[in-house]
């Protein structure tokens, strides 16, 4: 048959069509054609026996963007890129070099959830906006749907949806740039959070560090825990230890750990108690918030003024000095105002929030601050052990053992050093074969170290024992020349 002939019947195959169409469109009323629509729809659905549920991006008229269909956005992204053929990338919110990947419109992806089949598409409405305009404005509405077997539904509404939802929500957080909040008056102000530190960079007794990772992550999925036996979400941490055993480098990893922001709160900065209580309502879940060198922070002695004598409140002097002295202490932090801030009413206005203390000297805090309850878990962070070392020379160096391992462990032993120290000294100075040169600077710091510690211990000896010659000799100057005759203090000297 020619092409020109086909074209003709073609041609004419469309004119019937329309001629018939436009017959029904007459004779049949509007009314039946819109019923036998619906109906065949109905007895559709009746024999399919699949169910979908479609969430909007937009729902009703709502400018936000629905939290629903971003958390099945996230929650499809993994699957998506593994499985659909056609995909959109964008760069994530706050971050310029994460590309998050989703699937484009019109595509259908499957998934799986205990053993149940289902399958998510992707689609789009378009239509025409109504303001005016010279060029033709449309409005794309963009969708989920989700389409699943009937005999599921129960399961698929009451157990996969919360877990998509939640799913989608924690991939959001790990995914989201954290931030890092320093307090200015009573508000925070931010930058990105960016430390690098993990617990696998940690330099600390492994069980030690096992534990607390433990005891963080299962903080986190504790929620129902909490609401059950009444107490607020939130967990206290006390570091303690000399400066640069990793307190700080701690909080870091917790951080990145839980994909928390952090508050670094600065308690010299903050007026008074109301200001500190601003300061706590602003702050997230999901967050740490941080009171370094809790010992030099604030005087939090929480000693109320002395009773005013009768005679001191008739002297105006007097009395305006001690005013002066009470509006001056009005506008401190007070221990009592901290205690409010980690364990008060106050304290439950937020949830999953970890409070941490940090301080070189535990000894100097008040034990109402640190007591168990408010500071749930105390965590000393000290000298460097072998095991800590063992963790730096693998970061630093790649290395997991060596010759001179054994003799830094047996100086370790014998010598007090921090982690920050053994850090600088294995610190690769961009020399080839550095990493011998690095072991063998860390034993020589530590032999220098151990000199001078016994010399130190022996010039404290001496002194001791010239203090103790002279206490006996104003008590006993008799015992003195007897115990000068058997030359007490030289034998002190010897040690
Ligand atoms: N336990 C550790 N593991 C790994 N690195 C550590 C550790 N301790 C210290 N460092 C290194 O030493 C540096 C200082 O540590 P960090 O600031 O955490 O000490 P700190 O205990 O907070 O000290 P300070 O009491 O003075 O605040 C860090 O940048 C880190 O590189
Ligand atoms: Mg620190």
């Amino acid at each position: 048959m020619k092409f020109g002939e086909l074209f003709a019947q073609l041609g004419s195959a469309i004119a019937a069509f329309m001629f018939f169409k436009a017959i029904l469109d007459q004779y049949i009323p509007t009314q039946l054609r819109i019923s036998v629509g619906k109906h065949s729809g109905k007895l559709f659905s009746f024999l399919s026996p699949y169910i979908q549920i479609t969430f909007s991006e937009f729902a009703g008229e709502r400018l936000m963007r629905s939290e629903a269909y971003s958390a099945i956005e996230t929650y499809l992204s993994t699957t998506s890129s593994a499985q659909a053929r056609r995909l959109k990338a964008e760069t994530l919110k706050n971050s310029t070099h994460t590309l998050s990947l989703s699937m484009d419109d019109n595509e259908e992806v499957a998934d799986e959830f205990n053993g149940v089949k289902l399958w998510w598409a992707s689609g789009k409405t378009t239509s025409k906006n109504q303001t005016f305009s010279f060029q033709p404005i449309t409005d794309e509405k963009r969708f989920y749907s989700l389409r699943f077997h009937k005999k599921h539904r129960n399961f698929i509404i009451e157990t996969y949806l919360s877990h998509v939802m939640k799913e989608g929500n924690a991939i959001k957080v790990k995914n989201r740039q954290r931030k890092l909040f320093t307090n200015n008056g009573s508000s925070w102000s931010h930058v990105a959070f960016e430390h690098p530190a993990t617990f696998q960079t940690l330099a600390m007794d492994p069980i030690k560090k096992r534990d607390i990772v433990d005891d963080l992550t299962s903080f986190t999925k504790a929620e129902h825990f909490y609401s059950k036996i009444g107490r607020a979400w939130k967990r206290g941490y006390l570091l303690y230890g000399p400066p640069g055993t990793g307190k700080s480098t701690m909080i870091a990893a917790m951080a990145n750990l839980l994909s928390y922001d952090i508050y670094d709160l600065e308690l010299t900065a903050v007026k008074d108690n109301t200001e500190l209580k601003k300061l706590l309502i602003a702050t997230s879940s999901k967050a740490i918030i941080v009171i370094e060198d809790i010992d030099c922070s604030a005087d939090l002695t929480g000693q109320r003024s002395p009773p005013v004598k009768k005679k001191d409140e008739n002297d105006p002097l007097k009395r305006m000095a001690r005013e002066e002295t009470e509006s001056k202490s009005a506008s401190k932090i007070t221990l009592s105002g901290l205690l409010n801030f980690i364990d008060g009413l106050w304290s439950a206005c937020g949830s999953e929030r970890i409070i941490v203390f940090t301080t070189n000297y535990v000894e100097k805090l008040d034990p109402a601050l640190i007591r168990r309850g408010r500071m749930d878990k105390h965590v000393e962070l000290s000298y460097c052990g072998f095991e800590g070392f063992k963790v730096l020379a693998k970061n630093y160096l790649d290395l997991e053992r060596h010759e001179l391992f054994d003799t830094i462990e047996g100086l370790l032993g014998e010598v007090k050093i921090t982690p920050a120290d053994v850090a600088e000294c294995l610190m690769p100075r961009n020399i080839v074969g550095d990493a011998e040169i690095c072991l063998k600077n860390l034993i020589s710091a530590m032999e220098t170290a151990a000199q001078v510690e016994t010399e130190q211990i022996s010039v404290f000896r001496q002194d001791y024992a010239l203090i103790f010659r002279k206490l006996v000799k104003f008590f006993k100057p008799e015992r003195v020349e007897c115990n000068e005759r058997t030359k007490l203090g030289g034998r002190f000297t010897h040690y």
